[in-house]
């Protein structure tokens, strides 16, 4: 049975018809129910977290603070699911995961309006998004079912291939800012490999983690193969990751979180990790550009989804030659085509609001230039609107210059030449992303082969094949996933080798 909320929303699919519900829903919060064993199981026994509506800052929804027993449960309904989904062929695997995508494509509009309510991003945004959640479920089922295994023979006397099993029960936790996209990155890839899951969304934005367990309710997939807890990290995560029989994590988030994850890891060394941490990703801005594209690539890789993705480039340095130029333009290309609204969503929450207000203050104090942004009031009276913010002036080794800020806030500072660009982008102890600008193709190439980067996109950016390794370097994170580096993370290999008669 679809919970008494799922129902509810279901029919909720414009934003008109959103808000009527939320200013006319007379149980007001909503309150979201874990999905465990295919069922919504009451919340009524849990403390419950308040979630806001970051384009209101109305209170909205209340998230179950899942206790470390009902993680229990959801990890032994996964086990037991398990024995048997571990067995099922890539053909039926491939069918169920057809099926999510397609009920999650014919509820598009549905997900992306809940997704803009709950996250604070444009409506157009939330759709990319949305798409891209059908994507990852629709890549992954073909994917399975052309798999090869290597298979060499040495020397004439041995025969030797790669046999694959699934790993077992996986936690899956993902984050705030592109909530249904990332949580589904990670749980297709983990069914598809014959895994079963118990998956944790960012306890900020659960809303479209909970229309994901509808549609799953929908497409029958069998029982305890993906249950879904909600929680924080402190409580419901951090018993998820510790659990003896979660046989791996695939997490997105913050780089202290990683490091938290991976030490409560260690003690099952068994665990298999995948972390896809945080970016403080360069774009660098060579003088023999055609400026316009130029900017407009700068552009969307600092301000997209305001921000609030990871692979963002939020520190752009450009060749003195052009600076003057490319700043001007760059300033009046934000302000003509990226406006609060309507193509700038609001920030997550108040407290992300209030960590991004501080490095605008330390901006001032460091007497930077704001281009274009000032600072906001400190308790904005609705929502979590920043104006898209452009600094210069800045020191290279300012903190606004190092840390991830992961909202709509870029610095600009200049180099003289190639060496210099590539220290500038590579002094950061992050590696996830990188954007280089540049039209010389011997460039392209000496420049983009030497950044510590994990992905580096040559005039372009957040261009994505699913089948390509994704993830970073340095502090970014260990592990890549996408394709066969899924596949690793979701299965164990064993090598057979089998001597001639
Ligand atoms: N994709 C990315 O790279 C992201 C980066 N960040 C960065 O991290 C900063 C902090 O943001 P947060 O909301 O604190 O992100 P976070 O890293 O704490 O949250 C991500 C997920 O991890 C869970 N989590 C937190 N602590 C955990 C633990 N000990 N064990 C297991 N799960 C745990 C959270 O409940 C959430 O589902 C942001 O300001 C931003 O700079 C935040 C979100 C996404
Ligand atoms: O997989 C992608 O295309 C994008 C991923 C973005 C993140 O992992 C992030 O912002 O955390």
């Amino acid at each position: 049975m679809a919970s008494l909320l799922c129902s509810a929303l279901w029919e909720r699919n414009t934003l008109e018809k959103a808000h009527n519900f939320l200013t006319t829903w007379k149980s007001f919060p909503l309150v979201l129910e874990n999905y465990v064993s295919n069922t919504f199981a009451s919340s009524s026994y849990f403390e419950n977290i308040p979630s806001f509506n970051p384009q209101t800052g109305q209170l909205y929804a209340h998230v179950p603070l899942s206790t470390p027993a009902a993680v229990d449960s959801a990890v032994l309904a996964a086990e037991a699911a398990f024995k048997t989904w571990s067995k099922t062929t890539r053909a039926e695997r491939s069918k169920y995961l057809q099926r999510i995508a397609a009920l999650i494509q014919e509820n598009r509009e549905l997900f992306a309006v809940w997704e803009s309510i709950d996250q604070g991003k444009t409506l157009e945004r939330a759709r990319v998004e949305v798409d891209r959640a059908v994507s990852n479920f629709s890549y992954f089922s073909t994917y399975i079912l052309h798999e090869e295994s290597s298979v060499r023979m040495i020397d004439g006397v041995a025969l030797t291939y790669e046999h694959r099993s699934p790993a077992g029960v996986f936690a899956l936790i993902s984050p705030w800012n592109m909530p249904l996209y990332l949580l589904t990155w990670k749980i297709a890839p983990c069914l598809a490999f014959g895994c079963t899951a118990v998956a944790k969304p960012s306890e900020v934005t659960s809303m479209t983690a909970l229309l994901l367990a509808e549609v799953i309710r929908q497409a029958e997939l069998p029982s305890g193969v993906l249950n879904i807890v909600f929680g924080d990290g402190a409580t419901t995560g951090s018993a998820l990751v510790k659990h003896a029989k979660v046989k791996g994590i695939s997490f997105t988030g913050g780089t202290a979180t990683g490091i938290q994850i991976r030490k409560d890891a260690a003690a099952h060394i068994y665990k298999h990790l995948s972390l896809e941490l945080g970016g403080k990703n360069p774009t660098l801005v060579f003088d023999d550009v055609d400026l316009e594209k130029a900017v407009a690539t700068a552009a969307m890789a600092a301000f997209e989804n305001q921000g609030e993705i990871c692979l963002c480039g939020s520190r752009i340095y450009v060749q003195s030659t052009i600076y003057e130029t490319f700043v001007k333009q760059f300033t009046s290309f934000i302000s003509e085509n990226y406006k609060l609204r309507s193509k700038v969503g609001a920030v997550v929450s108040l407290q992300h609001y209030q960590k991004i207000r501080s490095y605008l203050l330390l901006a001032e104090k460091e007497r930077g230039t704001f281009q274009l942004g000032s600072i906001p009031e400190e308790y904005p009276k609705a929502g979590y609107w920043i104006e898209p913010t452009i600094l210069t002036g800045i020191a290279t080794n300012s903190r606004i210059m190092r840390e991830e800020i992961f909202g709509p806030v870029v610095a600009i500072a200049q180099f003289e030449g190639e060496e210099e660009a590539i220290e500038l982008a590579n002094d950061n102890p992050n590696g996830l992303a990188s954007v280089l600008l540049t039209r010389d193709g011997a460039r392209m190439r000496r420049v983009g082969e030497r950044i510590e980067a994990g992905l580096v996109w040559v005039n372009c950016w957040l261009v994505r094949e699913l089948g390509t390794p994704f993830g970073g370097m340095k502090n970014s994170g260990v592990g890549k996933e996408g394709g066969a580096y899924s596949r690793d993370v979701f299965t164990n290999v064993r090598t057979l080798h089998l001597p001639s008669v």
